[in-house]
C-alpha cells in the first residue's frame, strides 16, 4: 500500500514537473513572438521592426510606415553626429523622434540589425526606449519615444530663464536618474554596455523631468558623420577620459571620467569647453579642482541657483564628481557606487 502511494506521488509531480516546463517554454515562446512585429516595404525594399512597447501597441504597422514614410523638413527636431532628428506625433498620445541616420554610415547587415535587436531589449526608467527601426537600402531609421522636455544641454545652456527654472532638487534628481541609467547599462545588461559618448546632448528629459540616458550603443555601431565638428571616433571633446586619448579604448570607467563632466555642468552650469576656460588657458575639470582644493566649491557654483541650494549637500556633491574625474580609472567609482554615493549626499545632509 505504502509502495503505491510513493509511486503515485512520484508520477504526480512528474506529471506536473513536465506540464509546468511546457507552460514555462509555451509563454516564453509568446512573449518571444510578440516582442516585435515586422512589416516589409515593398516599395524602398525596406523592412520596419517594432518592439512590443505601450507606446507602440495600438498602432498600426502598416500606418506607422506610412506616416514615418511621410515625415518633412517640417518635421526636424535637429540634428547630430549620426544624422537627422524628427518629430512624429501619433494622435494625441503617442509622439515619436525619429533619427534618419546619414547615408552610407551604417550598413545594413545582420550585425547591424542584431545591435538594434540588443538595443530594443534594453527597458529602464532612465534610458529612452527604442521602439523600433527601419532599415532600407538607402538609409535606416532609429524610433525614440519622444521626450518632451528635450536635453539637458538645451537647458543648461540655452535660455537664461530655463537655466534658472532648473532648481538644486531638479539637478539632483537628474544627476541620480543618469547614475541609475548608466548603472544598469554598466551593470545589469548582458551583454554589458559601454555608452561611449555621455555628455548633457544626450540627456533628454521626460515629462516629469526624469533623466533619460539617449543615443546608448550608437557610436559602436556607427562611424559619426565628420562633419559634425563635436563628435570624434567615438565620445566628445571636453567629456572624454584622458586615458582615451592614448589607448583609443572605450571603458565603462571612461563612461564614468564622462559622467563627472556632466555632474560639473550641473552644478556650475558651464559647458566643459567654455569659452572663458579656453582664454585662460584651463578647462571646466582643471577649474573645478583648484577651486577645490582652495575649498571654495561654493564660489564654482551655478549663479542661476542664486544662493539658494543645500550648501553641504553641493559639497558632497563636488567630491562625487572629483571622485569620477580621478586621472587613474582604478580610482574611479563604478556607477553603481556613485548612486550610493549620491543617494548618501542627500541623507546625510537632510
Ligand atoms: N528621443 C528624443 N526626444 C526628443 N528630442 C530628441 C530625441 N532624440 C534626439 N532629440 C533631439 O534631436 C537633436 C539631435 O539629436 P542627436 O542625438 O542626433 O544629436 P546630439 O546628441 O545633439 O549630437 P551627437 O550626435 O554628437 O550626439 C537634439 O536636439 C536632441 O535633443
Amino acid at each position: 500500500m505504502h509502495t503505491t502511494m510513493v509511486a503515485l506521488y512520484i508520477t504526480i509531480c512528474s506529471i506536473l514537473f513536465i506540464v509546468s516546463k511546457m507552460l514555462i517554454s509555451f509563454l516564453l515562446y509568446k512573449k518571444w513572438a510578440r516582442k516585435k512585429r515586422i512589416i516589409e516595404n515593398s516599395l524602398t525594399g525596406g523592412k520596419m521592426v517594432m518592439f512590443r512597447s505601450a507606446a507602440m501597441q495600438s498602432l498600426s504597422p502598416k500606418s506607422f510606415l506610412t506616416m514615418i514614410m511621410g515625415l518633412s523638413n517640417k518635421d526636424i527636431i535637429g540634428s547630430g553626429g549620426y544624422g537627422t532628428v524628427y518629430r512624429l506625433s501619433v494622435g494625441e498620445k503617442a509622439a515619436f523622434a525619429v533619427k534618419k541616420l546619414s547615408r552610407g554610415s551604417a550598413e545594413m547587415d545582420r550585425g547591424f540589425e542584431r545591435e538594434l535587436d540588443t538595443m530594443g531589449d534594453i527597458k529602464h526608467r532612465n534610458i529612452v526606449p527604442l521602439c523600433g527601426y527601419y532599415a532600407a537600402p538607402h538609409f535606416n531609421l532609429l524610433i525614440y519615444e519622444l521626450m518632451p522636455n528635450g536635453s539637458l544641454d538645451t537647458i543648461l545652456h540655452g535660455k537664461e530663464e530655463t537655466r534658472r527654472a532648473l532648481g538644486w532638487e531638479a539637478r539632483h534628481k537628474i544627476a541620480a536618474g543618469v547614475a541609475r541609467g548608466l548603472a544598469y547599462l554598466h551593470h545589469d545588461c548582458i551583454p554589458h554596455v559601454i555608452h561611449r559618448d555621455i555628455k548633457s546632448s544626450n540627456i533628454l528629459l521626460d515629462h516629469n523631468m526624469e533623466a533619460r540616458v539617449s543615443d546608448f550603443g550608437l557610436a559602436t555601431l556607427m562611424k559619426p558623420n565628420h562633419s559634425h565638428v563635436t563628435t570624434v571616433v567615438a565620445g566628445t571633446f571636453g567629456y572624454l577620459a584622458p586615458e582615451y586619448f592614448e589607448t583609443g579604448r572605450a571603458t565603462t570607467k571612461g563612461d564614468v571620467y564622462s559622467y563627472g563632466v556632466v555632474l560639473l555642468e550641473l552644478l556650475t552650469g558651464m559647458r566643459p569647453t567654455d569659452e572663458s576656460f579656453l582664454e585662460n588657458g584651463t578647462r571646466l575639470v582643471t577649474w573645478v579642482k583648484e577651486t577645490m582644493e582652495e575649498k571654495r566649491e561654493e564660489h564654482a557654483v551655478d549663479s542661476a541657483l542664486e544662493s539658494s541650494f543645500p550648501a553641504e549637500e553641493v559639497k558632497l556633491v563636488f567630491k562625487v564628481a572629483d571622485k569620477c574625474l580621478e586621472s587613474e580609472p582604478c580610482n574611479r567609482p563604478t556607477m553603481a557606487e556613485v548612486v550610493k554615493l549620491l543617494e548618501q549626499a542627500k541623507n546625510t545632509t537632510a
